[in-house]
């Protein structure tokens, strides 16, 4: 999916001359891009303008060809079903389901996987023990890869990570970049990263600095 921004601005801070305030740029399809950001410069207030879930800017985005300001409600849900999947900074796991039940909220609507491949992308990055585990009841570093695998289990054609792996070691980071790529390239989707320093071993198609 292509999504091309013009001219955005938030309506509620004046961000730092960037890459991506004030400017226009089009984020291709089948590509990944690196957004770096220092801290408060609006990486999630552009990830949640691109989500719709933040209308208070100026300027347009699209997606191909459309304006995301003519997209009804029920259109927004079944882009964010089916085309758009994202890990918040926040996580915004619901803390009383388990893992796994956190993990098949999307995949449920659109049967994207099985159980069995859910719980072999869980073993991937070391979760699978924890399936059956309140949200609430698992460390931040956990929490952040049921968020990534959640994010993986549905069909979409751009992915937006927030700072996915800033309480991941090196080593489940390696893992959940190859889980990331495998699933970015069966969707033939768009991958977006916003990082406040770390680069991650990605073949970034560009880096652009907000
Ligand atoms: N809903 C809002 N209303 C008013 N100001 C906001 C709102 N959301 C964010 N801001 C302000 O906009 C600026 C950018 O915030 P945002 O959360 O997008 O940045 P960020 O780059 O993701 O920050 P961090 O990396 O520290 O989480 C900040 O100055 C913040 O105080």
């Amino acid at each position: 999916m292509q999504v091309t921004i013009q001219s955005i601005i938030p309506d509620y801070f004046t961000p730092a001359s960037s890459e991506v305030w004030s400017k226009n740029f089009e984020f291709q399809p089948n590509s990944k891009y690196l957004v770096k950001a220092v801290s408060g410069s609006g990486k999630s207030s552009l990830f949640n303008f691109i989500y719709g879930l933040n209308n208070r800017f100026s300027g347009s985005i699209l997606f191909n060809d459309t304006s995301i300001t003519s997209f009804s409600e029920a259109e927004w849900t079944s882009i964010r079903t089916q085309k758009i999947a994202i890990v918040f900074q926040g996580l915004k796991l619901f803390p009383e389901l388990t893992a796994l039940e956190n993990i098949q909220l999307k995949n449920i609507l659109t049967n994207h996987k099985t159980e069995a491949e859910i719980l072999d992308m869980m073993s991937q990055l070391d979760v699978n023990q924890l399936a059956n585990k309140k949200a609430e009841t698992l460390s931040y570093g956990q929490q952040q890869r049921i968020a990534i695998i959640r994010a993986l289990c549905q069909p979409f054609k751009l992915l937006l990570l927030d700072e996915p792996f800033s309480h991941i070691d090196e080593a489940q980071i390696t893992n959940a970049i190859a889980l990331i790529n495998n699933e970015v390239t069966a969707n033939q989707a768009t991958l977006i990263i916003a990082s406040l320093g770390d680069t991650y071993n990605i073949d970034y198609t560009k880096t652009i600095l907000l």
